[in-house]
């Protein structure tokens, strides 16, 4: 039994063994596309929003935070990267874990990636609702009635997260090259209103606003950072495309850590220029801080509409990709039996999963509808760390168990880069609540169940 739950699959038979009932997904996404899917996952609330609560932590420090946190994300990204471009099929670190760790612990990171992804996408649908109010009273001074536009305590259904899931729910199943291109435009966009924001800021930094830099010391840089890290979340999301990108070896890791470091670029600069006009009291006072910090810094009060809109769009992308991450994943899961094969049936035109896909949206669509979020949301960060962990112990397996294996991609300085991954994850998980890790533990102990009633017997490793 000991033999059978950490049996690993080899990588040949990962990348030979790719079709379902003949059908196979399509090879469709270059390599703009797809760093474009990383940057679509990544720049969301993080940077509109958790700003403000990493200002208050750190003061202007949080510019520092923002650094902090982008480097714990590269060393993991590097791993990634190795691993994407040796194995270039879909499911991320559910797949690599498959072949370095075995089918137990495998089965384990895929279970906490499909529920952190589909609570995300939840969570983050239901903050679009509030955007869409927030652009329409910046823009024409309305806004919907709270019965329809927010979840229960506040409201009753919160139709328009039901809406932004469902019509991203058809992009996907329609095909991943259409999603891939609606993604680019609404990437393009987001980075415009960025640059604008920093173009404005640089007319009016005030470098008072800079002083004391770090209030409260070092600790208060790396409490920031471990909330920060949420905004970065999402890099990861384009190793789930392995599978459908048109040259993998090469594109996905240009794909994963150039994402990662237009976005660390991005955030650095809208972070000076956010302290730089405003002061970090404006931020962390504001659940607008960006549109904060232009209307009492450079007192351009139109500026609302522009970064509402600009929110509402980066939003809907990292809901996109997140959504289509979680269908890649329970597809490779569903190809291994561990989950029933019968979902990852692949339509004949679109070559997408159209079955799972539906599904899932439909699920995401109702939780987030009816249940409110806000306390779940903390179990983002903790089972994406968990998952980068296990990614950077991959790597080093491998080299033990595989050392001749043709690595397109090479982390550099292994061991040290993903020893310093593990550590950063490990450090900045430690800094989350007892009650996050209480959560967590329940989610896993679920997952352990149901792969004893189900996966334990249908894995089609055995068979
Ligand atoms: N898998 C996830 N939990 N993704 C959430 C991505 C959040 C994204 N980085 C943001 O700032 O909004």
């Amino acid at each position: 039994m000991r033999r059978r739950l950490f049996a690993t699959r080899s990588v040949d038979s990962l990348v030979a063994d790719t079709s379902v009932d003949g059908q196979a997904l399509k090879r469709a996404v270059g390599p703009v596309q797809l760093t474009a899917l990383g940057v679509g996952a990544v720049i969301g609330t993080g940077i509109f929003v958790v700003i403000g609560e990493g200002a208050a932590l750190a003061g202007p420090g949080v510019i520092f935070a923002f650094v902090l946190a982008g480097l714990a994300c590269l060393f993991s990204a590097l791993s990634y990267a190795e691993l994407a471009s040796s194995m270039p099929v879909s499911g991320s670190a559910y797949t690599y874990t498959y072949a370095t760790l075995g089918e137990l612990v495998a089965w384990i990171i895929g279970w906490d990636l499909i529920l952190e992804y589909g609570v995300a996408v939840a969570a983050i649908a239901v903050g679009w609702g509030g955007n869409v109010n927030a652009f329409l009273d910046a823009t024409f001074g309305v806004t919907l009635p709270a019965a329809i536009s927010q979840s229960p305590p506040d409201g009753t259904v919160n139709l328009p997260a039901v809406l932004v899931v469902l019509v991203i729910t058809a992009l996907l199943a329609l095909g991943v090259r259409e999603s891939a291109r609606v993604n680019l435009v609404m990437v393009v966009v987001k980075l415009a209103v960025l640059i604008f924001f920093i173009v404005v800021a640089c007319t009016a930094i005030r470098t008072g606003n800079f002083t004391p830099l770090l209030p409260e010391g070092g600790d208060g840089v790396v409490s920031a950072a471990a909330i920060i890290f949420f905004a970065f979340i999402g890099f990861d999301a384009v190793t789930c495309g392995s599978e459908e990108a048109r040259n993998p070896a090469k594109d996905l890791p240009i794909a994963i850590i150039g994402s990662l470091v237009i976005c660390t670029v991005f955030y650095v600069l809208v972070s000076i220029g956010a302290i730089g006009i405003a002061g970090a009291g404006t931020l962390s006072g504001s659940d607008a801080p960006l549109a904060a910090a232009l209307s009492e810094g450079a007192g351009i009060t139109w500026a609302a509409a522009i970064l509402a809109f600009g929110a509402l769009v980066a939003i809907t992308s990292v809901v996109l990709v997140i959504l289509y991450g979680q269908t890649r994943i329970f597809f490779s899961m569903c190809r291994d039996g561990l989950l029933p094969r019968r979902l990852a049936t692949l339509h004949p035109r679109f070559g997408t999963p159209v079955m799972l896909t539906v599904g899932l949206g439909l699920l995401i669509s109702v939780l987030a509808a009816l249940v409110p979020l806000s306390e779940i949301v903390r179990l983002t960060n903790i089972g994406t760390l968990f998952a980068f962990v296990l990614v950077n112990v991959g790597v080093l397996v491998l080299r033990r168990t595989r050392p001749d294996m043709p690595r397109p991609y090479r982390v550099p300085f292994s061991p040290v880069l993903p020893l310093l991954g593990i550590g950063f994850a490990i450090y900045l998980m430690a800094d989350l609540p007892a009650s996050t890790w209480l959560r967590f533990g329940l989610w896993l102990l679920a997952g352990v169940v149901i792969y004893a009633l189900y996966g334990y017997r249908h894995s089609r490793l055995r068979s």
